[in-house]
C-alpha cells in the first residue's frame, strides 16, 4: 500500500494525545518525584550523573512551545524522566518504586491510545 503521508490532522491528533497522556501522568500519585526538575545544588551528584536531567514541567513547556516535532521526540522525553530515576535511585527507594510504577504507567496508557 502507499505510504500515507503524515497530514496535519494526524500531526494534530498526535499532539492532542500527547497533551492527555502528559496531562494523566502529572495527575498520578507517584508523579511527585518528578513534576519539576531536580534541584542539583540539593542532590549530591545528580549533576554529575544524570547527563540530561528532564522532568514533566520541563516537557509541558517543550509540548506548548511545538518543541516536538513528532510523537517519538516527545515519549523519548517521557522515557528519559524514567531512564534518569532507574540509573540515580535505588530500585526499592520511594523515588525508584515511583519511577517504576509511573513507566509501567505510561507504557499502558500510550499503547492503549495510540496501537
Ligand atoms: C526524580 C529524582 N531523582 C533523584 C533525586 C530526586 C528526584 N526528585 C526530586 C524532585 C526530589 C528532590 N528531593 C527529594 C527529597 C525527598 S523526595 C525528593 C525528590
Amino acid at each position: 500500500p502507499a505510504r500515507k503521508s503524515k497530514t496535519s490532522k494526524d500531526s494534530s491528533s498526535e499532539l492532542a494525545v500527547c497533551h492527555m497522556l502528559l496531562a494523566e501522568l502529572e495527575a498520578h500519585r507517584c508523579a511527585w518525584p518528578f513534576l519539576t526538575p531536580v534541584n542539583h545544588k540539593a542532590v549530591p551528584g545528580y549533576k554529575k550523573v544524570i547527563k540530561r536531567p528532564m522532568d514533566f514541567s520541563t516537557i509541558k513547556e517543550k509540548l506548548t512551545s511545538n518543541h516536538y516535532l513528532n510523537l517519538e521526540t516527545f515519549i523519548a522525553d517521557i522515557n528519559l524522566v524514567f531512564d534518569n530515576c532507574k540509573k540515580f535511585n535505588e530500585d526499592q527507594s520511594e523515588i525508584g518504586k515511583a519511577g517504576y510504577n509511573m513507566k509501567r504507567f505510561f507504557n499502558k496508557r500510550w499503547t492503549e491510545l495510540l496501537q
